[in-house]
């Protein structure tokens, strides 16, 4: 079998592989009609699904320019408009954790995008099924703790939390392993990427250029992991204008004595970076203090009792030890032959083939009514069940291993 034909998506939904549908008002928001072509689109050299948009009012075709990791190509698809803002695509052939995917047509980060780049823009954003926990992001001047903190956790609930490796253009220390500390990388290979949006959040800090990009929250949040991002102050401001939400944590030492004595005490930098750390500690913490920016903020004097303090915040300190409480979803395979179909917030995707008997236990409900995040990153938050008495021993879905 070939790959999937391009499908165009308008508006109006109707079921199957291949979509074609009358008007496209509602993801009409640029002041002309316009139709999305989601498919291979047939020069061969690219290996996951493109996207083309039809604009009507000059009956041209566009190429947009696409953010986000892109879905695959697979064998087939099929697609659904949700609302003017995205389109949801479900890959046939995959199993749960990677054949939902939201193409983002219009939300606040594509219009950003398109103001920015004067082209057309679109972005695909992932879907993950699950309560993912929403990510944490540690802040605070340099030395305060935020690595020892974390450090801990990480070492506490392995299976819960699951580091975001920043890119730096820093050099690295001793100890520091490339990918597992950070991805060590030339100046001019990041602000490449930060052009081309691969960043959620960048900032200049102590003279080097530090940034978290898209693919490290995704990893950790494709693991089903609550994802921790130790960044800056201006990093943080920048997370919280993003569409990814997040807890905020701001750690701050019990006085600046103790603060300089820890970064001398580190021995990691020269006598100059510290000075400059330090005079840099002045603004974050006056920053970090102030209201409005961060939900929580913890004084790290005593490391055991900041730590307890962090674990109660993230609803942790239930007495319990060395939690391990994931409830990670059931992976199912969808079938490539399936319909889809919405009533409200529910797509109905049913993977009954006119051969078999029993429909009903052929029928799965994907609830996005809870969904949360988008482009740049997951859409978390997705609720996937049968409809039919029982998800074992279907035909077309079937439970992985
Ligand atoms: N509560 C504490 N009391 C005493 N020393 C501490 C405490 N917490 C951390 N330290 C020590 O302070 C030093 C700095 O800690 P750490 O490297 O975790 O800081 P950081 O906030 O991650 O710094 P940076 O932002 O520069 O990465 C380390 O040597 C660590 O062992
Ligand atoms: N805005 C961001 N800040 C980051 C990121 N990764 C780390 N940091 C912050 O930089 C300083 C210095 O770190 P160091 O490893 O050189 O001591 C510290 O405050 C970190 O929190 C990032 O991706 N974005």
């Amino acid at each position: 079998m070939g790959e999937a034909p391009a499908f165009i998506a308008d508006d109006d939904v109707s079921n199957g592989l291949l979509l074609k549908s009358k008007g496209c008002e509602t993801i009409n928001n640029m002041g002309c009609n316009r139709t999305f072509a989601i498919g291979a689109m047939g020069n061969g050299s690219d290996s996951s699904i493109g996207v083309r948009i039809l604009d009507k009012s000059a009956s041209e075709w566009v190429i947009p320019t696409v953010f986000g990791t892109k879905p695959a190509l697979s064998k087939g698809h099929s697609a659904i408009v949700l609302d003017e803002d995205r389109i949801l695509v479900i890959k046939g052939n995959a199993t749960s954790d990677d054949c939902f995917w939201f193409l983002e047509v219009n939300t606040a980060f594509v219009r950003e995008h398109r103001a920015r780049l004067g082209t057309e823009v679109v972005a695909w954003s992932k879907g993950v099924v699950g309560e993912a926990q929403i990510p944490v992001v540690i802040s605070g001047p340099s030395g305060v703790g935020k690595g020892t903190l974390i450090a801990k956790l990480m070492e506490d609930f392995p299976m819960m939390f699951g580091f975001s490796v920043s890119h730096t253009t820093r050099a690295p220390r001793n100890n520091e392993q490339n990918g597992v500390h950070y991805h060590f990388t030339e100046r001019d290979v990041m602000e490449k990427d930060i052009q081309d949006g691969k960043f959620l959040e960048f900032a200049a800090v102590h003279g080097n250029l530090y940034g978290t990009s898209v693919e490290s929250v995704e990893m950790v949040t494709d693991q089903g992991k609550r994802c921790i991002l130790d960044i800056d102050v201006q990093g943080a401001r920048s997370v919280r204008a993003s569409s990814l939400e997040a807890i905020f944590v701001f750690i701050r030492p019990p006085s600046f004595e103790q603060l300089e004595k820890r970064l001398r005490a580190r021995g990691t930098e020269t006598e100059e970076q510290i000075q400059k750390r330090l005079r840099n500690a002045k603004a974050e913490i006056d920053q970090g203090t102030s209201p409005g920016l961060f939900d929580h903020c913890l004084i790290n004097d005593d490391l055991e009792i900041c730590y307890e303090n962090l674990k109660k915040l993230l609803g942790l300190s239930d007495g319990s030890g060395k939690a391990t409480n994931l409830s990670v979803p059931e992976t199912v395979h969808v079938p490539l032959e399936h319909t889809i179909s919405k009533i409200d917030k529910k797509i109905l995707i049913n993977c009954t083939t006119p051969q078999q008997e029993k429909p009903a236990n052929n029928m799965f409900v994907l609830d996005l009514s809870s969904i949360k995040g988008g482009a740049p990153g997951r859409t978390r938050g997705l609720i996937f069940y049968a409809a039919g008495p029982s998800m074992t021993g279907t035909n077309g879905f079937k439970m992985a291993s």
